[in-house]
């Protein structure tokens, strides 16, 4: 679903050049959920970045759904509204949105009508366990609740691929697991690809594949 060949990405500092991401190559199929794993500063927010279609300025080549990748801003833009779902580290919802308003923009933007939007959201803030918390704005949910939501509207649309970037490191040990389960189960029951950065060896072990960077290059990619 997903091939990457050979990124590179180089940062300027200064008047010198340092180099993130070297020669960084994987694949990601449907419905397979891996970690991205490495040591602080090691590039795994870099690489997310691009293959978020968030940053077009990297060597190497990128294959999505057997197609190219975006190199312009717009077409980024599409790709990421229709196939790609994001999951931070905090949370990133609306705050003067309730739960299901937050879920449902991204239908919202992919052209859906209201109706449907609001039975997609519903059903899914349901599926995470949030039925009782469809009207709450996220200052009234707890931490691990925020996450559920943001992980409803990351996955709400069904979308090939799921980014996220640390999503249980804001979270006490009993959401992070309830976090890692509902990933673990809406990424093998919808198709979506899931590539999770992280440090949570407990999440790492959830996934099916591990992949580990180390000064910007894949150290070894194992079966978790
Ligand atoms: N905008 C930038 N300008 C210059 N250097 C940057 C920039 N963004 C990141 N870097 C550098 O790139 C390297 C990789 O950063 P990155 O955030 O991808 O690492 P990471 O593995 O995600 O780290 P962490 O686990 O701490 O989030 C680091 O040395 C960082 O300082």
């Amino acid at each position: 679903m997903l091939r990457f060949n050979n990124i590179g990405k180089n940062y300027a500092v200064g008047k010198q050049q340092v180099a993130v991401l070297q020669g960084v190559s994987g694949e990601l199929a449907a419905g397979e959920m891996v970690a991205l794993c490495g040591p602080s500063g090691s590039g795994k927010s870099t690489l997310l970045q691009i293959l978020g279609a968030l940053d077009l300025r990297y060597q190497g080549e990128i294959e999505f759904a057997a197609k190219p990748f975006p190199r312009t801003a717009p077409a980024a833009t599409l790709l990421r509204r229709q196939q790609l779902g994001f999951i931070f580290q905090r949370f990133n919802l609306v705050p003067v949105l309730t739960a299901e308003e937050n879920v449902m923009l991204p239908l919202q933007l992919r052209g859906w009508s209201t109706e449907q939007q609001l039975q997609a959201a519903r059903a899914m803030l349901t599926q995470v366990g949030l039925a009782a918390q469809l009207q709450q704005k996220p200052a009234a949910l707890s931490g691990g609740q925020q996450q559920r939501v943001a992980i409803a509207r990351a996955m709400v649309s069904r979308p090939a691929l799921v980014i996220a970037d640390e999503p249980t490191a804001s979270l006490d040990s009993v959401s992070a697991q309830q976090v890692i389960n509902l990933l673990r189960e809406l990424c093998h029951q919808s198709g979506s690809a899931v590539l999770v950065a992280t440090h949570d060896p407990r999440m790492a072990a959830s996934c099916d594949r591990t992949i580990r960077l180390h000064d910007g290059r894949i150290l070894m990619e194992a079966a978790a």
